[in-house]
Order: C-alpha cells, then sequence, then structure tokens
C-alpha cells in the first residue's frame, strides 16, 4: 500500500476502525517531519464535523465544543483533587508567580483516562506513542499560567534530554472540565486569540509553523481564575516516540 509522507493509514482492529497517521520518512529532516505531521492532522481534524478553525494571525488552533461527555469531566477532576500537588516547570523561572496552579499526571490505566485518550487518538491521529501522558490542572481564584511556549527551547540546558526523548513537543491538546464562574481564559496574546473556558470543549493547537519550526505565534499563557476553579487537562505530543521510563516533563 503506497502512503505519502505523512499519509493517513487505516487499519481494521477488532470490531472498530482506527486509523493512524503514519510518520514520515526518517530521511527526511527533524523540521520536514514535523510540517509533513502537521499536513496530515490538520487535513484529518478540518473533515471532522463541529469543530471551530480558529486560526489566525500565523496560529494553527482549533475548537471542538462537547468533545468529552460530563462524565469524563466528572471523573477527572476527581482524579486530579486526589492526585493534585503544586504544578512544577521543566526550568526554574525567576518569577515565583509564573504558574501557580497545582498538577498531577493521571495514570494512563485509569478507566477515565482510557476513555479519553482514546477518543483523542481518533481526533488526531497521532500514533499513541508520540503522546506525553495526560496531565490534569487545577487553578483557584488568583492562579495562573503566565506566557509561554509548549515547545522547548532548543538553547536550554533541558533540551539535550528532551531530544532523546521523544524530541520537540508539536501539538497541545487541551479540554476544559468546567466553567469556572469568571476569568481563566485560555490567552493567545501575540494571535490576539482568546478561548473562554467551556465545561466539556477541547483547544487544539499547532505548536510548529508550516516549516515544522517551532512557532513563537503559539505563545499562550492561562489567565488568572477570578471566581470559581478551573480543571483542565493538558496532552502534548512529540514528534517522536516518547519514553515513558523518561519520566513525566512538566511545560
Ligand atoms: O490553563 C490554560 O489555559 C493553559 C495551560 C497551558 O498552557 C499548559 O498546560 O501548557
Ligand atoms: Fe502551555
Amino acid at each position: 500500500m503506497a502512503v505519502e509522507p505523512g499519509g493517513i493509514v487505516t487499519s481494521r482492529g477488532a470490531g472498530f476502525v482506527t486509523s493512524r497517521i503514519k510518520a514520515p520518512p526518517r530521511q527526511l529532516s527533524p523540521a520536514a517531519r514535523r510540517a509533513a505531521m502537521s499536513k496530515a492532522i490538520r487535513a484529518r481534524l478540518l473533515m471532522r464535523k463541529n469543530i471551530k478553525n480558529a486560526s489566525r494571525n500565523g496560529l494553527e488552533a482549533y475548537v471542538v465544543p462537547n468533545f468529552l461527555t460530563l462524565q469524563d469531566c466528572e471523573d477527572l477532576i476527581r482524579l486530579i483533587d486526589a492526585g493534585r500537588e503544586p504544578s512544577g516547570l521543566l526550568a526554574a523561572h525567576a518569577d515565583p508567580d509564573f504558574r501557580t496552579s497545582e498538577s498531577c499526571n493521571l495514570h494512563p490505566l485509569d478507566e477515565p483516562v482510557k476513555r479519553v485518550e482514546a477518543r483523542l487518538a481518533e481526533l488526531m491521529g497521532i500514533p499513541p506513542a508520540f503522546g506525553e501522558t495526560i496531565q490534569g490542572q487545577r487553578y483557584a481564584v488568583g492562579q495562573q499560567f503566565k506566557p509561554h511556549h509548549d515547545y522547548f527551547h532548543t538553547d536550554q540546558p533541558y533540551w539535550a534530554e528532551q531530544e532523546r526523548n521523544g524530541g520537540q513537543r508539536t501539538w497541545t491538546a487541551m479540554a476544559f472540565l468546567n466553567t469556572p464562574e469568571k476569568g481563566g481564559h485560555t490567552k493567545f496574546p501575540d494571535a490576539k486569540l482568546e478561548i473562554v473556558p467551556a465545561v466539556r470543549g477541547l483547544l487544539v493547537w499547532n505548536n510548529v509553523d508550516d516549516k515544522g519550526e517551532p512557532n513563537p505565534q503559539s505563545l499562550h499563557q492561562g489567565l488568572p481564575v477570578e471566581a470559581g476553579t478551573k480543571y483542565v487537562i493538558t496532552k502534548w505530543f512529540r514528534e517522536r516516540p516518547w519514553a515513558v521510563g523518561s519520566g513525566p516533563v512538566e511545560y
């Protein structure tokens, strides 16, 4: 079967059809591979009904309303509340208020997590091995995550290890588990896009540009919650399979 780099391969599993985007050939440069994967993911997302293309000003982003069930949201909130501890950062930051939320890594074998992983895999088509462990996050009033990129900055000391363990982060999928009373918007200040959290909704964005290079326009932040609480889950995808043994990574 001839498949283009980044083309879609369909295979029949036990009683259901699964399709995955095929990893592009290794002889391409890393950026060309990332670009080919992005092209295939974009084509797949755009084929879907009930997806809103929120791309603008050099940022590629999509919103899928009602992506999760209410049951998923309730179950995930319970898991986050049971496991939450102060959110970490991959590299120390001079600003102690840079990321003030609480987080936990969700166990991939917990039933609600398995359900959501399967739905995300079906949406994105990215081979599951390319995805990091889903992280849950809880923001109380005043808590936030200041502007940052999800891609790795390759001039940082952490990069050598990340390059070995799956390489660059490509896409981010973030689902809103509740609707905070006020605030907590996800804002892309340079791209001038602001998403108001809505229970069950999914926000997906590409951290690399059309050439497969890290895209500065993907700069984003979780604005402070002003009333109520905000719960989200985040899944970061890598350009290559991510080694679980390397341990969970923060932003
Ligand atoms: O909470 C948000 O709106 C943003 C979270 C975020 O940027 C992240 O988890 O990488
Ligand atoms: Fe982020």
